[in-house]
């Protein structure tokens, strides 16, 4: 009593399946901006009003992440990490993190120099792929994690790196974690169906030599890091948690060598496939939205010498890329449903119990499309982010692609040089077009309902001339 409406329950059952964004979209119509499903015993509260969310997300009891054994799959189901542990782990933890990553340059004009090295091979490796349609290449995926993984191991890859893809399919084929996750929310299912069939799904199988490969290749570099510590040297954050380790400092109350193989995991998966990701959501947009692609082009080329990539320094009087990063990341909503909260008590939200343990969803995905903030949230407009004359506007109500609160993003500075420096210099270098008689895609990735991925497609990059 007291919670917030919703679909009629079966008992041990629940009502809903693991909620995706159509259908949050629906139930919003029909319950409001607060509303309740279950799954087993499990109750999701989906928050989709920004007031609300921003409301509930700053408040401490609702600091922690629900309880989740697919979250700790490396550590077999021991709270590790980052972003799934709680209390005084979490807390450590974090701050650690937010300590070393900005003092290995996140935010900082330090880092812009290693980004712009990334962004000047992906634009040489973009030529290679250009005139004829073609994939997004890879080289989009290997940037990204090469600027990620030179702060957290000091490791880079070639722009070819075969090595690559076998990481970026341990990353993804967490994705099918989606899958489990049915079983995690009605244990009874899990308990029923025979072993035989657990097998014939592969399921358990498969995330057991993911695990093993995913814990290999961290724990290799992690060795090899250990062996070359220089205590008065650390080059990264895997150097920096093994000396806190050692020197058995505060910050370092829940470190252990597990827990650093799952919190370096957590910045690959944090940090990685969001990025490019959005990289690509970039590109299609800027595809599908010509007139924008043109007009960011021209501002570039306006401030920009032809012969110099972009930097921070330009930044200021290239408003139209900031826009058009701002626009992408609120029409693109990757992050739809939010990162999952759980109260440590019960609470009351806009009026309503929510009961402590329950999973609470901060549905940004509303308040990007919510005609209260945003004059045409259905079309794609720079002037969402722009102010009367022409100027940058960033700080928006209803805009929360980061999520907000205490656990909002800790890696969005590095995720927006990033997006800033590779998207402007791609925008400078190439023009971005459909292959002929094709549209280009913009559905979500149905495989992962709640979040939107792009979905992978033929593009065709044409480099500019002087002329273009
Ligand atoms: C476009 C890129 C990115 C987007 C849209 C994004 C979005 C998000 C969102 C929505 C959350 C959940 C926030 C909440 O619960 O309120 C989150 C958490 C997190 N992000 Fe990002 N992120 C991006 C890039 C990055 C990068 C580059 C890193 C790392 C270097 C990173 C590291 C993390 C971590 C560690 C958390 C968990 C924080 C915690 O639980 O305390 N993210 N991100």
């Amino acid at each position: 009593s007291g919670m917030p409406p919703g679909p009629m329950v079966i008992p041990y059952v629940g009502n809903s399946l693991f909620p995706t964004i159509s259908v949050v979209k629906k139930l919003r119509k029909k319950y409001g901006d607060i509303f309740k499903t279950e799954l087993g015993q499990n109750k999701f509260i989906f928050l989709c009003n920004y007031k609300l969310i921003k409301e509930a997300m700053s408040r401490t009891e609702l600091s922690d992440r629900p309880h989740l054994d697919l979250g700790f799959i490396l550590s077999e189901g021991v709270p590790a990490g980052v972003i799934m542990t709680n209390g005084k782990h979490w807390q450590n933890a974090r701050r650690f993190l937010l300590r070393n990553l900005r003092d290995l340059g996140m935010g900082k004009t330090y880092l812009e120099d290693a980004i712009q090295r990334e962004a000047q091979l992906l634009v040489e490796d973009f030529k290679k792929h250009s005139g004829s349609p073609t994939l997004f290449p890879k080289s989009l995926n290997v940037a990204v994690l090469n600027v990620v993984w030179q702060m957290v191991a000091s490791t880079r890859y070639d722009m070819d790196d075969e090595r690559v893809l076998s990481i970026i399919k341990i990353i993804r084929s967490f994705e099918t974690t989606s899958v489990l996750l049915i079983l995690e929310f009605i244990p009874f299912i899990k308990k029923i169906i025979p072993d035989f069939i657990k097998n014939r799904l592969s399921l358990y199988t498969k995330m057991a030599n993911l695990r093993k490969e995913a814990k290999t290749l961290i724990q290799d570099i992690k060795t090899a890091h250990r062996a070359q510590l220089d205590p008065d040297n650390p080059r990264d954050v895997i150097d920096e948690y093994l000396i806190a380790m050692d020197n058995k400092s505060d910050i370092a109350e829940y470190f252990s060598e597990l827990d650093l193989v799952c919190v370096t995991f957590d910045l690959f998966n944090a940090g990685f496939d969001t990025t490019s990701n959005m990289l690509r959501w970039i590109i299609l947009y800027m595809i599908k939205y010509p007139e924008v692609q043109r007009r960011v082009q021209e501002q570039i080329d306006a401030v920009v010498p032809r012969d110099t990539l972009p930097s921070y320094q330009h930044k200021p009087n290239l408003p139209l890329v900031e826009a058009m990063i701002q626009e992408a990341l609120r029409f693109s909503s990757m992050v739809s449903l939010g990162v999952q909260r759980s109260p440590d008590r019960d609470i009351q939200v806009g009026g309503y119990l929510i009961p402590k343990g329950s999973f609470v969803f901060p549905a940004t995905v509303c308040c990007h499309y919510d005609p209260q903030y945003w004059e045409h949230p259905d079309q794609f407009r720079l002037e969402h982010f722009l102010d009367d004359q022409g100027n940058f506007a960033s700080q928006k109500e209803g805009f929360l692609p980061f999520g907000t609160g205490r656990r909002s993003c800790l890696g969005e500075s590095l995720a927006r040089m990033e997006l800033f420096l590779f998207s402007s210099a791609l925008l400078q270098n190439f023009t971005f077009s459909a292959p002929e008689g094709c549209e280009v895609n913009l559905e979500g990735d149905p495989r992962l309902p709640s979040v939107r991925l792009a979905h992978d497609q033929n593009i065709v990059i044409t480099p500019r001339t002087k002329e273009d």
